[in-house]
């Protein structure tokens, strides 16, 4: 079976984006297909977006082949694919696995609206949680360089008693946050790709709620991570991301259905990158 894919990032939150009206996929592939594909495309995970009763819907799975409730960044490429490909308004919603989401084009800028906070708590005077979507720690403190965040991200990710503590046994991302003169700066550990990825849209939704409480700064606010920026709203309890979203290029690729087993990804799913301008 051919696949097509178009890869996609959202401040360097990376993607691949599967039309499912073009490749309609058996559920069981989904889990290996998602993962060998974002293995060998070095992306962050693999969103499926497709027409279900007539609403535009997107799923996301993680770089490890699990499915997630939300991903904010992956959203804002969704969007867009959604205004170029199919709906030719500036506003439109999406449904998701954390449900409708109301969204908002502007040429490549992207703002999704992540729905209200929720879950919120302050755990002690330098970690908080928050709920955007996905599950969200949030600790503050300085700047902090890669490896650190990966080394503390990956051991917190699954600290039982904070996991379990929180609400959320099954694992949290989690974010480092440090206050600049004009916007926050955040590390994002996530589950699912466990490392730390260039942009985090929960996330940065999740920090900046907190930097709204614990430094006091005013919404708008600006996020900085290693892939861009993002404007955080905050209007009546709804949050609000928003960023640019780019094209990479197009990949097709082809693989036996359905799976039994996990196989090698490059078995099935050669390398055949055609970069354009899209
Ligand atoms: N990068 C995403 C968040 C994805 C969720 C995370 N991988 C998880 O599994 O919880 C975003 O932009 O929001």
């Amino acid at each position: 079976m051919r696949i097509k894919a178009i890869k996609m990032d959202g401040c360097g939150n990376s993607f691949l984006v599967v039309d499912e009206m073009k490749t309609p996929l058996a559920e069981m592939d989904k889990v290996h297909l998602s993962k060998a594909m974002a293995i060998q495309h070095d992306t962050d995970g693999i969103l499926y977006v497709n027409f279900l009763q007539g609403m535009p819907t997107m799923r996301i799975f993680d770089r490890d082949g699990t499915e997630e409730t939300m991903c904010g960044n992956g959203l804002r490429c969704a969007t867009r694919y959604f205004r170029d490909n199919y709906i030719p308004n500036d506003c439109f919603t999406i449904m998701t696995g954390d449900g409708i989401k109301h969204v908002r084009t502007n040429n490549h800028t992207v703002e999704v609206n992540l729905g209200k906070v929720r879950e919120y708590q302050q755990i002690n005077e330098q970690l908080h949680f928050v709920f955007t979507g996905v599950p969200h720690v949030v600790v503050i403190g300085y700047c902090i360089d890669i490896d650190t965040a990966r080394n503390l991200g990956r051991s917190l990710r699954t600290e039982k008693s904070l996991c379990e503590f929180v609400g959320h046994p099954e694992g949290v991302n989690v974010n480092f946050i440090w206050l600049e003169e004009d916007s926050i700066s955040i590390r994002t550990y996530e589950v699912g790709v466990e490392n730390i990825t260039q942009s985090c849209g929960t996330g940065s939704a999740a920090s900046a709620f907190v930097a709204s409480r614990v430094f006091e700064t005013a919404f708008p606010i600006n996020t900085r991570s290693l892939g861009g920026n993002l404007e955080i709203t905050y209007d009546d309890e709804y949050l609000s991301i928003s960023g640019l979203t780019r094209y990479q290029g197009r990949i097709t690729g082809f693989i036996n259905t359905p799976f039994t087993k996990p196989v090698s990804p490059a078995y099935y799913w050669p390398r055949e990158y055609a970069w354009d301008s899209l």
